[in-house]
């Protein structure tokens, strides 16, 4: 028989894959729990404010306690999510300017969009759409392009095998994206084409979405908190109901051909201000702080990882970390399977300017401390993920494609 400690890190395992090698560099990063920053856990909450600016990246346990957030939380730091949930929701139009932190609906309805926060089903929907995910990359691939929409300008739909470029010299990725606008699917845009299969799958993607986006709001809440900022300003820049770049995004990767294996992904710091990501099989590594190893990044069922974005070291100027990361064919045991990975991106309303933002000291003193992170330049979120995605896309500009990392590692 297994103690319940060893039970519970058994359940860490995905049982119908073979096991992540133990015997690779791993990356340390912290475990957080879901339902004890919903309670308002003081410790939960110092572990999340580390996490978010020495490495950038935590796993959150999102198992259990779904029904926690009912509960009162107990901490000074929830009354800034808490007040705020009782704000009204944001036009799609209102969260422009940084000083704007009144700006107040004039359409209660799009309150419709917003749910509670439940990492259960989160889980749950996250463990459908990696098969409706695999039926996506299983469709021909003549299909697959139609989706294409970089002619258009959009790094909305599908991204051929190959069709991104990992580097300055143009070498060639080695995985496949389908990325699906959260705008198209909650009806705040016009839908853009799609494969046929997904069409049955909107609610899935609506209910993933508006669950993803329920722990990214409490995160930005807690950081909001954490950084001194006016009550509700990060949440005022990233709300549900507001035009953004917010997607889905599934990566497919093949396994590779055992004599000549080379980064899928290469690496980057992701462009907007908090990811959700589901893996199953290894293959995404970092870069920590300091150091020239690439670590992996163990999966853990019943975990989301997390990483920060460009945006949030932008709005924070730099006291919040993005890491670099990139994805190589998955280790050990493990390298013979296809890799799939599911990724919810939250971004800054298109029109938000990625600046630092005002109304805390703590970000004042960042200004003064980190120059490189503050430079004056006017660009909205909208044109900082266009450039920096397609910048990555074969033919597209790699000038353009760098993120805060620069100078930076
Ligand atoms: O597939 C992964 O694990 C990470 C994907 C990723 O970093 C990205 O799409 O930005
Ligand atoms: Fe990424």
């Amino acid at each position: 028989m297994y103690d319940k400690a060893e039970q519970s890190e058994m359940d860490l395992n995905f049982s119908d894959l073979p096991p992540f090698p133990e015997d690779v560099p791993t990356a340390p990063l912290l475990r957080i729990t879901l339902s004890k920053l919903t309670q308002g856990d003081p410790k939960e909450i110092s572990k999340l404010w580390k996490a978010c600016c020495e490495l950038g990246f935590f796993y959150l346990d999102l198992r259990g306690g779904s029904d926690s957030q009912k509960s009162c939380p107990t901490s000074s730091a929830l009354d800034d999510r808490t007040e705020h949930a009782t704000q009204e929701v944001g036009r799609a139009d209102s969260a422009t300017g940084h000083d704007d932190h009144s700006a107040h609906t004039k359409d209660d309805s799009l309150k419709e969009f917003e749910v509670d926060i439940d990492g259960e089903q989160l889980l749950h929907d996250a463990e459908d759409l990696f098969r409706v995910g695999k039926s996506v990359f299983d469709l021909p691939v003549e299909e697959k392009v139609k989706y294409d929409l970089k002619d258009q300008g959009s790094y909305f739909g599908y991204k051929g095998y190959g069709q991104g470029v990992i580097d300055a010299e143009g070498t060639k990725d080695r995985n496949e994206f389908y990325n699906v606008s959260k705008d198209d699917i909650l009806g705040l845009s016009e839908p853009l084409s799609a494969p046929k299969l997904l069409h049955p799958h909107r609610d899935l993607l609506k209910s993933f979405m508006q669950h993803s986006h329920a722990i990214v709001d409490l995160l930005l809440s807690l950081l909001n908190h954490q950084l001194g900022l006016p009550h509700g300003k990060l949440s005022s820049l990233h709300r549900l109901a507001s035009v953004s770049g917010d997607q889905v995004r599934w990566v497919h990767a093949p396994p590779q051909p055992m004599d000549d294996r080379r980064t899928a992904l290469g690496q980057h710091t992701d462009f907007g201000s908090v990811t959700v990501l589901f893996n199953r099989l290894g293959g995404l590594q970092v870069l920590p702080p300091g150091s020239n190893e690439w670590c992996y990044v163990k999966p853990l069922r019943g975990h989301a990882v997390i990483n920060l974005g460009d945006a949030m070291v932008k709005f924070s100027a730099g006291i919040l970390r993005s890491n670099i990361h990139r994805v190589v064919n998955p280790p050990g045991q493990q390298a013979d399977h296809t890799r799939m990975s599911l990724v919810y991106f939250a971004r800054p309303a298109d029109d938000v300017i990625l600046k630092a933002l005002s109304g805390s000291t703590l970000i004042d003193e960042g200004r003064r401390q980190n120059p490189d992170e503050t430079e004056e330049q006017e660009i909205t979120s909208k044109e900082w993920i266009l450039r920096r995605a397609l910048g990555r896309r074969q033919g597209g500009d790699w000038t353009k494609a760098g993120g805060t990392e620069s100078g930076r590692v």
